[in-house]
């Protein structure tokens, strides 16, 4: 059963970006994280670039969040427009302190076809491919790091920037009609959103010289066996109620333990050993004597199996 409740749903209207970006202001460990390629407000060109959208619902009671790639015209390719929207919704999401869990998804039977070519063909100088490069590093780079556990869940061809994205959650989930290919090489490029680096990580370096460089599609069976993807979604079960209802599993606990284990797997995943250890330290004395630990011990909790 979905945890959503249609009256408590919020629906974020997330401002045009129109302002310069400021800097990695994360309130968690992330801000101590190498900083990802900087931010000097270069990218507002990618507003010209308009269609489509990126849209979020927040549950404050499940603490449940869902964003929808919305250009399915388009089969949800990214246009310049959805870049700065989905900047501004992961700047949302890192301030929302009662949030357990997000689910990417893409709006109908597709995930996404990555970059907008109608907006690639148009920026095919250097400079505005540095600058849209950059951007979008940074966004799932932050994405990646959110203090809540995240999935991709896969509908459809994840294609490109598509496969890119799915890289930038801590699951992916699959539907049987589901593929995820990085054709970069296909294009002449190579992945440009952060997408190569996090393949190479999660797969493997020999795996992820396969995939980017034959551009082959990868099925939910495959993506499944290699540990790219996690589950595979049941047949004929609406994709984001089934796997709202997967990733419950894991959101059982107070926001600020389900958020302060993710903070201690992206320190260990990403920082220096002695870094990493601190920042652990940190999280563990910021939930000891917590509400959920004196509830804890007062109810004498037993774990058999
Ligand atoms: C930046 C870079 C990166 O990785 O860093 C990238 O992402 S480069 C982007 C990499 N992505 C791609 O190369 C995907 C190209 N698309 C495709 O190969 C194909 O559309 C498939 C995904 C295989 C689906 O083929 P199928 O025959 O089912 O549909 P279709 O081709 O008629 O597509 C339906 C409509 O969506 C549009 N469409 C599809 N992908 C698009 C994209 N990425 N940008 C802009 N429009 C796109 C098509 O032009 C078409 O519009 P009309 O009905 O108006 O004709």
């Amino acid at each position: 059963m979905a945890l959503f409740c249609s009256s408590i749903i919020k629906r974020v209207v997330v401002p045009k970006l129109t302002r310069k970006l400021v800097g990695c202001h994360l309130h968690t460990c992330a801000s101590r994280h190498a900083a990802a390629p900087p931010d000097d407000g270069s990218h507002l060109w990618l507003s010209s670039f308009g269609g489509g959208a990126v849209d979020l619902t927040k549950d404050d009671v499940s603490g449940l969040a869902v964003l929808t790639l919305n250009n399915p015209e388009r089969l949800n390719a990214v246009t310049g427009n959805m870049m700065l929207q989905l900047a501004d919704i992961v700047n949302d999401l890192k301030e929302w302190k009662g949030g357990k869990a997000l689910i990417v998804h893409g709006k109908g039977h597709t995930f996404c076809t990555g970059a907008d070519l109608n907006m690639v063909r148009n920026m095919l100088d250097s400079k505005h491919g540095r600058e849209m490069c950059a951007f979008m590093h940074k966004t799932l780079t932050e994405l990646h790091r959110l203090p809540l556990i995240s999935v991709t869940a896969i509908d459809g061809p994840a294609i490109g920037g598509g496969a890119e994205l799915c890289t930038a959650t801590d699951f992916r989930v699959m539907t049987e009609q589901a593929h995820i290919r990085f054709v970069q090489a296909l294009l002449g490029i190579v992945p440009g959103w952060g997408g190569g680096t996090r393949l190479t990580r999660l797969v493997g370096r020999t795996r992820a010289l396969d995939l980017l460089s034959s551009g082959r599609a990868i099925s939910p069976e495959e993506a499944v066996e290699m540990g790219l993807a996690n589950w595979m979604i049941p047949t004929g079960h609406d994709v984001v109620e089934a796997t709202t209802d997967w990733v419950q599993k894991y959101t059982k606990g107070k926001p600020e333990v389900v958020r302060a284990v993710k903070n201690v797997v992206v320190a260990g995943a990403e920082m220096s050993l002695e870094e990493s250890l601190a920042e652990e330290a940190e999280q563990f004395v910021n939930v000891w004597g917590g509400p959920a630990h004196q509830e804890a011990m007062l109810r004498n909790a037993r774990h058999k199996k």
